[in-house]
């Protein structure tokens, strides 16, 4: 299979996903929040552009969550903290959650026969998903604003390295993602809090939520998107 990186949501014009499993990345806090809560019992989670689709939802009893600039809105129940979707009252309930960038970017994927959620919470999971997959796969960054972001770029370059015996990348995005993760000596911590999302949210208390979205492997479930929900 040919394993290939898009770095921003500006990019994916450029990509074909008709045929591919498509992996939303990211890490500051989308896709973790979505693993963190899947992997606690959450029944499924409805990704949604607007605040005002969130808030439909919430009206047919969605718990409705997400962010504007990092911040939870105050008629939402739950904001973009991983920490918000591990709480026990929510087992067995659908969420529904907008946000900047994570949310974006699985809209943006929705033509793909398959779409998964990838973030460091999910990784020997999602590396063992894509082992077995007979299609090419798109690894898709949310990054920031459409701009390149180091967490989403480095765990693309985590899941070429779980893959790295099996996948062909023949693309210099693909090859940057993958000596990135390399030079950074599996730490994902050390250059995840040197992020700019670390830098920029750190007036709101993320601190723990960076330290979290870093670790390896806490949850052994692999979300995917069905009729519009992401599931387990
Ligand atoms: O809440 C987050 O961590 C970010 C907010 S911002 O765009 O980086 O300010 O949203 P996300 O969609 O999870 O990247
Ligand atoms: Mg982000």
């Amino acid at each position: 299979m040919n394993i290939d990186v898009c770095y921003t949501p500006e990019l994916i014009h450029q990509f074909d996903v008709s045929d591919k499993t498509v992996v939303v990345i990211d890490v500051l806090r989308a896709t973790s929040c979505m693993v963190a809560g899947l992997g606690s019992g959450v029944a499924s989670i409805t990704p949604v552009a607007s605040v005002e689709e969130c808030e439909a939802l919430g009206a047919q009893g969605y718990v409705m969550a997400g962010e504007r600039n990092g911040e939870k809105l105050p008629q939402f129940h739950l904001g973009n903290s991983p920490f918000d979707y591990m709480e026990k009252s929510l087992k067995g309930q659908k969420i529904a959650t907008t946000t900047t960038n994570g949310t974006r970017a699985l809209y943006l994927s929705k033509d793909a026969p398959e779409v998964i959620i990838g973030a460091f919470l999910n990784l020997k999971a999602v590396v063992n998903h894509l082992s077995k997959s007979k299609r090419d796969i798109l690894l898709f960054c949310a990054g920031w604003k459409g701009k390149y972001n180091l967490e989403d770029s480095l765990f693309a370059g985590a899941v070429l390295d779980g893959l790295k015996k099996q996948a062909e990348f023949d693309s210099d995005a693909a090859t940057a993602a993958f000596y990135l993760y390399q030079s950074m000596g599996k730490d994902p911590y050390y250059f995840i809090s040197r992020s700019n999302h670390a830098k920029r949210l750190s007036k709101f208390g993320i601190l723990k939520d960076i330290e979290y979205c870093s670790r390896c492997n806490e949850f052994d479930v692999v979300p995917k998107l069905k009729n519009g929900e992401l599931v387990v």
